[in-house]
């Protein structure tokens, strides 16, 4: 069971004069159980894609399914959880509870069994079940997006997709989300991440994708992205900074560009063979 896109072509104000073509036959797949980086320049496209994996966007020539079920079934939205970006602003409730109990509820769920999805899904989401009857907006910029993930994962969707999840979040609240991410991923939710800064979320992925003007420009492992791109020096130093954070196997000495692929390779590779024990 997967996500399987094939031949997609999406087109903004089709055929006016302000007509953008912003994915051209794009074939992809993502298996469950994956995490998944969707990269590419400013504009690429990467948006308008995930945005047919929940059935927000309708394909106008191509084809979406998400585990067997075609992207412009209503029910597709239980399969596949958008967070889109800057969720925050989508908040509503007068309390927590109310937020996140949003989507369930109207799904047909009630009384205890929806006050246990909430509670569970704000554990998920990292935040304490006590958290339920406050404001949301009496909380911090990053807790309110972890409310808006936990209103996503209420409806305990089997794919979990987030829209650039860590911009404009300071250091703190970027690690703790970087954190629940790989927690939910460690629990079996597949998880498929959009963001222009693909080192940030290289050491949590299984596999990479790169849109380049609405096209697939690379699809492959992390290990053979960090092969095919000459990063410049800061990039490759934030890499390295997110692989340790992470627990990986490579040293903190490195004097050359050269040795810093090398050790990032031989890093990715030793929790590839891990993984495959
Ligand atoms: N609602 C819209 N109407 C017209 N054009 C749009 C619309 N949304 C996106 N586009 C255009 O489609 C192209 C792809 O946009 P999209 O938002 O999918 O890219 P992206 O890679 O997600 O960009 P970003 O990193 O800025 O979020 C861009 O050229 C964009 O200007």
């Amino acid at each position: 069971m997967s996500i399987e896109v094939k031949d997609l072509s999406f087109c903004y104000n089709r055929g006016t004069s302000l007509e953008k073509r912003a994915l051209d036959n794009v074939s992809l797949s993502i298996g469950k159980g994956e995490f998944v980086l969707i990269g590419g320049e400013i504009g690429s496209g990467k948006s308008t894609l995930v945005r047919h994996f929940n059935g927000i966007l309708k394909p106008q020539s191509g084809s979406v399914t998400v585990s067997g079920m075609a992207s412009t079934d209503r029910d597709v939205r239980h399969k596949a959880g958008l967070l889109m970006q800057y969720p925050q602003k989508q908040l509503f409730g007068r309390t927590v509870f109310e937020d996140v109990s949003f989507g369930p509820s109207n799904f047909g769920i009630k009384g205890d069994a929806l006050e246990q999805r909430v509670a569970d899904a704000l554990e998920q989401a990292g935040l304490g079940r006590d958290i339920g009857s406050l404001s949301p907006f009496s909380l911090s910029g990053g807790q309110m997006r972890l409310v808006a993930l936990a209103g996503v994962l209420a409806m305990q969707p089997e794919y979990l997709i987030l829209d650039e999840p860590t911009s404009g979040l300071d250091p703190e609240n970027r690690s703790s989300l970087l954190a629940t991410l790989k927690e939910l991923h460690l629990s079996g939710i597949s998880v498929v991440v959009v963001s222009h800064q693909v080192c940030e979320f290289l050491p949590l992925a299984d596999k990479v994708i790169l849109l380049d003007n609405g096209w697939v420009s690379f699809n492959g492992t992390p290990v053979e992205y960090v092969r095919s791109v000459s990063s410049p020096l800061p990039e490759i130093t934030l890499l390295m900074k997110d692989l340790i954070r992470e627990g990986f196997d490579v040293r903190d000495d490195i004097l050359s560009i050269d040795d810093a692929f090398e050790e990032i390779v031989n890093a990715l590779e030793k929790r590839g063979a891990g993984q495959d024990e």
